[in-house]
């Protein structure tokens, strides 16, 4: 929390939305850079420009599988009248060109990828030769004199006769062509998606220096949770919270670790979270945070001092997601989000709250997702006069449509829903066709 918001009477007095977030935004701090393996380093945001060591391509080399020529030898060349050229050699992708030269008269087999062999200025796509064989045009490349992918003696010899002619340079990614030594390759700030390490890969970087994907610890709260697959006694729901805001993590671009539930005692709950702050860099709850007389992450989290960290918990005004908790822990004092324990009120509070604070300790600007106006296909309400209602709902071609109603327990319409409507704080019903700000799921 920032000191302002310590400062604020916090439980007392009905926090906004935006208040609640911003006092996040300014909270929550960007990961320090760690130097990643390329696939570990995936949707990170780059801390480093980094420069091309050595051009690309690195040699002159061939985009056709053909014959590597020199221009003037195929000046004439036509199907009526073919050139015919002496084949010297075969130069597969990982030959070394150097061995076959290509003098007057000359051709080499080359494959794509391979590079241009010494004398040779261009390359006739096989298509455009009989291939060797003596026909018409030939439509690929025997398979003879490349034994071994290697290039030189004794490969594909005999000859060619070339039917088209082609200029110096024709098929040949120059040397360089594609990025240049010293060039910037990709700036600091970047997010690597997968064409960026490719680039990386090509450049010949194995590791890159980047801020990393936060590690989420979420656990859920309440003696009445039994995990999926085990038997239901009277009384007993399943525990869905904890893989639902697990999956947001992992969404939001986090690596999540779901520790499951925990019980209604407050002092196993500060046992686990002890046990799993070493390995977080944040921590998300669900539940136990009204005004029951159970509500174990309230009663744990209160009062905390010094290197205990501090946890305030709030009212906001909105529905769902009203009680909310929110602080740092321990004495690395890492953020802890206290979410309500009805699912959809911990979904919309992961989406509107956790998830921009992920985004931001990635550095991923902006942090929130898009907000767009879309046309109500319906009318909605009634939304409660003061609180920011975020009803689920879908959405298609600029309009949409609410789905299930406000209850925060409504799991069913959350699955088949992939917007939220956003009514806003002064409005009590949304007629049909009215606009409304819709955010976008996915
Ligand atoms: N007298 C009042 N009661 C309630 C208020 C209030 O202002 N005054 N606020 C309501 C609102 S709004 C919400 S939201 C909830 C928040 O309660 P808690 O965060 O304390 O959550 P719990 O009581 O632990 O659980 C609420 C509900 O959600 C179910 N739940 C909890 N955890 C899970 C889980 N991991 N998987 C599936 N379902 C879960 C739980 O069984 C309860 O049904 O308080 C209202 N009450
Ligand atoms: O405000 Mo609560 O989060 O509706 O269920």
């Amino acid at each position: 929390m920032s000191d302002a918001a310590a400062a604020a009477p916090g439980a007392d007095r009905l926090w906004s939305v935006d208040e609640h977030l911003a006092d996040i935004l300014r909270t929550v701090r960007p990961l320090e850079p760690i130097e990643l393996q390329l696939l570990d380093a995936q949707g990170c945001v780059l801390v480093e420009d980094v420069t091309v060591p050595a051009a690309l391509p690195p040699f002159d080399n061939s985009s056709m599988d053909g014959y590597a020529v020199r221009a003037a030898d195929v000046r004439d060349a036509s199907e009526k009248f073919p050139t015919v050229l002496t084949v010297v050699g075969d130069v597969a992708a990982g030959g070394d060109g150097a061995l076959v030269a290509v003098g007057p008269g000359q051709a080499a087999r080359i494959m794509t990828g391979a590079p241009l062999p010494p004398g040779a200025e261009a390359v006739v796509p096989v298509e455009w030769t009989d291939g060797g064989l003596g026909g018409g045009p030939a439509t690929t490349m025997s398979a003879g004199g490349i034994a071994g992918g290697a290039s030189g003696e004794g490969a594909g010899l005999g000859a060619v006769r070339v039917h088209r002619p082609v200029t110096a340079g024709a098929h040949v990614r120059a040397r360089g062509s594609d990025v240049a030594a010293g060039d910037l390759a990709l700036a600091a700030g970047t997010v690597l998606g997968p064409a960026q390490l490719g680039l990386l890969a090509a450049i010949g970087r194995a590791t890159v220096t980047v801020r990393p994907r936060p590690r989420v610890v979420v656990l859920s709260t309440g003696s009445e949770l039994v995990p999926p697959g085990g038997e239901l006694a009277p009384g007993r729901i399943h525990d869905s919270n904890s893989y639902l805001l697990a999956a947001c993590a992992r969404d939001a671009g986090a690596l999540a670790y779901r520790v499951g539930a925990v019980e209604d005692d407050a002092a196993t709950l500060r046992a686990t979270l002890e046990d799993q702050i070493v390995r977080a860099d944040a921590i998300v709850t669900s539940g136990g945070v009204s005004v029951g007389a159970y509500d174990v992450v309230k009663a744990a989290l209160t009062g905390l001092s010094g290197d205990e960290g501090r946890v305030e918990f709030r009212r906001l005004a909105m529905q769902p997601g009203k009680p909310q908790g929110f602080g740092r822990l321990g004495p690395g004092r890492t953020p802890l989000f206290a979410l309500p324990g009805n699912p959809v009120s911990a979904y919309v509070s992961f989406e509107l709250f956790v998830r921009p604070a992920v985004r931001a300790m990635m550095g991923l600007e902006p942090p929130e997702r898009p907000v767009i106006r879309a046309e109500c296909t319906e009318p909605v309400g009634p939304s409660p006069r003061g609180r920011r209602q975020y009803l689920r709902g879908r959405y298609a071609d600029g309009r949409v449509t609410s789905v299930g109603g406000a209850g925060s327990h409504l799991v069913g319409a959350l699955a088949r829903a992939d917007a939220l409507i956003v009514v806003p704080e002064d409005v009590t019903s949304v007629p049909a066709g009215a606009e409304v700000d819709v955010i976008l799921l996915d």
